[in-house]
């Protein structure tokens, strides 16, 4: 089978400065790869490179899937338009015909576990947890096969950030799409993904790859915390996670 996504010796730099260097990552159709690595490591610029936002001075993104979207850290609605004009906007640009544009923006809105009452709210009216859910919808209303997640969760509160971990596990499950999920959390990539490529504290290169057990739908807590803590005690790969390279901030 195709991958859904390869990375290709990927290298990029910012002003002379390199950021990024031979990065190879192969996703499998419905594959969901956590990408972690410490604050700085090039990992929000990988993420733009691989969805085609920035040209890679180096290498090649082989895309495999048919549609994708992407899902950042701030959901960047549009302020004039309602919660259901923001998913519509999504199937506008997809082109799909206006008829049945309603029943898309209901189904991804079930997905995202959004309320009919909302739906009809403008983005000042929801707080940071709905508007993230409403991002999502828009999302998922494209049925894409492919999902960019960057950092989509970091400005939430704990409880909230498990609700919208869940909602993804589930709608990935449902809705069988492939995802490259970047965070600096260890948590929620034991909790999300199938596998788990750490970025060198320098970005040079996927320092390694874990394959994580089970479905991450089928994973519990207790399994997941006694992945976190195996990993950060007895895996060197996970040594320098959560390291800040100060050097490298502008
Ligand atoms: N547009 C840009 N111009 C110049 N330098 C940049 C630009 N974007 C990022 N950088 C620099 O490139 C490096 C990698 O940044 P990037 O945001 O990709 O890392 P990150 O791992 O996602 O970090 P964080 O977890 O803090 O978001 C950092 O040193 C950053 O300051």
């Amino acid at each position: 089978m195709s991958a859904a996504l390869e990375l290709h010796r990927i290298g990029h730099a910012y002003f002379g400065q390199s950021v990024l260097n031979s990065i190879d990552l192969q996703i499998a159709p419905g594959e969901v790869v956590a990408l972690v690595g410490p604050s700085g490591s090039g990992k929000s610029t990988l993420a733009h490179i691989a969805a085609g936002l920035v040209e890679p001075r180096e290498g090649r993104v082989t895309p495999g899937y048919a549609r994708h979207a992407m899902i950042f850290q701030e959901p960047r609605l549009l302020p004039w338009a309602t919660a259901a004009q923001n998913i519509g906007f999504a199937l506008r640009r997809a082109k799909l015909p206006r008829r049945l544009r309603p029943a898309r923006v209901a189904e991804a809105a079930r997905l995202a576990e959004l309320e009919p009452q909302d739906l009809a709210k403008y983005p000042v009216e929801l707080s940071g947890g709905m508007r993230q859910r409403v991002a999502i919808a828009r999302a998922l209303a494209v049925r894409p096969d492919f999902i960019f997640f960057d950092e989509p969760f970091t400005a939430l509160d704990v409880a909230l950030k498990r609700r919208m971990q869940d909602l993804v596990i589930a709608a990935a499950e449902e809705a069988q799409f492939a995802a490259l999920f970047i965070t600096h959390d260890l948590v929620e990539a034991l909790r999300i993904a199938h596998r788990i490529a750490v970025l060198d504290l320098r970005g040079r290169g996927i320092a390694g790859l874990r394959i994580l057990p089970g479905d991450p739908g089928a994973r519990d807590e207790a399994t997941t915390f006694a992945l976190r803590q195996r990993f950060l005690t007895e895996d060197p790969l996970f040594r320098h996670i959560h390291d800040v390279d100060e050097r490298r901030r502008p």
